[in-house]
């Protein structure tokens, strides 16, 4: 049966349960391919019909004649058809095509037409080089942990209490890490090639943290040096944390320890989820691959030897199990970063909102013992309000802030502010008086649809 989409089109309803490909690549008028989600048994394909005629339809469904399915479609008498099904995850559809779709290749639409994070990701992919966007965008791959990062958000509803006094919602925003003072639970988490989208790179990343009062993680693989980072900040007490790859050589990392310390960072977040070259398949088609490539030597050992060789705490950011939780702890670590490094390293791997739920079930003391952090797929307020539920001391965000630096400082200034007003309304709207009192009882935890859909 055809009916409206939400796009106001119309809808060609499609049983696709022996589709020859499930992963079949359709037209979509015109922008990125949009592809039909491999799992559903059933699927509804929009058809869009402004652009083309109705005979269209055999072209641009050329396995429709040579496959058994069942499809039951209302063509209008004027319009063509394009197939679209539903839009990537990363650029949900919330009308931003119908404002802005006249924006022309290679330009931007002004930033104050950017209404939310996503946005900055349709604004980035029309701006950068396909070479630079790729390599911001790509996850391991077929992508499957890229997009359960982004997904997994919806597939646990929220419990809004109702009548209760949140007025004061936003003065309980403001947070410590590592017994420094930010004024929300959100930090950029460290991201190399910041030069990518904009010539100041990482600087816009200094300047929009100084701007907002949070955190920024430096990552030592920045378009810009760790001294040019440094340097770049606003005032003698801004913060900043310094992400490491290291060497085998322990002399050169105990120079670049000393070093960090001088810069004045005050912590160093060792990034643990990358022992190998990381199988990203979109990235090698433009030869973005990873930037740090090679197999690196990490043990638990070599951790606890690490942290005698430095005053400064060492977080380890790539904890993906309670069993290495309950080791980082073990270790001595005052702080854990949960990630799967935005689904980039290895394919398949949890969300951190799922290892955090796991942690919570299993051992939900860590929480209390160390600081825990995690990043991965935030893109909304009620994202980072169902990791701070459980227990998530501070939320890392990794695109928004890459893509919004195409705006340069004001676009990262921008993510920080959409990303404070939208924790606070998002809180206040589920009953949250006091953001300090988030707990797991504002989260139904039982998953409403499975794991990879
Ligand atoms: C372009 C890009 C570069 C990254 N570079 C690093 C890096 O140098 N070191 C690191 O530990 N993580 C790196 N990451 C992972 C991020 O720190 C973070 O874990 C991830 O981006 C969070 O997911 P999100 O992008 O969905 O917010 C990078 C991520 C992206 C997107």
């Amino acid at each position: 049966m055809a009916y409206r989409g939400s796009s106001g089109v119309q809808v060609v309803e499609i049983k696709v349960g022996d589709l020859p490909n499930p992963s079949l690549n359709l037209p979509n008028g015109g922008s990125a391919p949009r592809r039909i989600p491999p799992n559903d048994k059933r699927e509804t394909v929009e058809a869009l019909l402004e652009t083309k005629p109705p005979t269209a339809t055999a072209e641009m469904m050329p396995w429709l004649g040579s496959h058994s399915f069942t499809m039951r479609c209302s063509i209008l008498a004027f319009a063509s058809v394009a197939l679209a099904a539903r839009p990537f995850l990363n650029e949900p559809d919330t009308g931003i095509d119908e404002v802005l779709g006249s924006t022309a290749n290679g330009t931007l639409p002004p930033l104050d037409k950017i209404i939310g994070l996503p946005d900055f990701d349709w604004a980035a992919r029309r701006k950068m080089t396909p070479q630079n966007y790729t390599y911001y965008r790509n996850g391991a791959a077929g992508e499957w942990s890229y997009r359960n990062n982004l997904e997994v958000y919806q597939r646990f509803r929220l419990r809004p209490r109702v009548l209760v006094d949140i007025t004061n919602i936003e003065s309980t925003l403001p947070t410590t890490i590592l017994g420094h003072n930010f004024s929300a639970p959100f930090f950029i988490a460290p991201c190399a090639r910041g030069g990518y989208a904009h010539p100041d790179a990482e600087l816009n990343f200094v300047k929009g943290a100084a701007y907002g009062d949070i955190l920024y993680m430096a990552s030592i693989l920045g378009t810009k040096t760790i001294d040019e980072i440094a340097a770049a900040k606003g005032n003698s007490s801004q913060v900043l944390f310094q992400q490491v790859y290291l060497s085998e050589n322990i002399t050169e990392t105990q120079e670049l320890f000393k070093h960090i310390e001088e810069l004045g960072s005050k912590a160093i977040v060792l990034t643990v989820d990358s022992a190998a070259d990381g199988n990203r398949h979109r990235a090698a088609r433009y030869g973005v691959g990873s930037a740090d490539s090679s197999y690196s030597y990490l043990t638990w050992d070599l951790y606890k030897q690490l942290s005698n060789m430095t005053s400064l705490p060492i977080i380890p950011k790539g904890i993906q199990t309670v069993d290495d939780a309950r080791l980082a702890v073990k270790a001595g670590a005052k702080a854990i970063y949960l990630s799967n490094h935005g689904g980039r390293q290895l394919d398949t791997t949890p969300s951190s909102l799922e290892v955090a739920l796991e942690i919570y079930q299993e051992e939900p003391s860590l929480f209390q013992q160390v600081e825990v952090y995690a990043d991965g797929g935030v893109r909304y307020g009620a994202d980072a309000l169902k990791l701070l539920a459980l227990g998530v001391k501070a939320v890392g965000l990794g695109r928004p802030f890459m893509l919004s630096n195409v705006y340069g400082v004001d676009g990262v200034k921008k993510v920080i502010d959409i990303t404070k007003h939208e924790i606070a309304i998002d809180a206040a709207n589920l009953g949250v008086g006091d953001l300090k009192k988030i707990g797991p009882e504002y989260v139904n935890w039982k998953s409403v649809n499975v794991w990879f859909s």
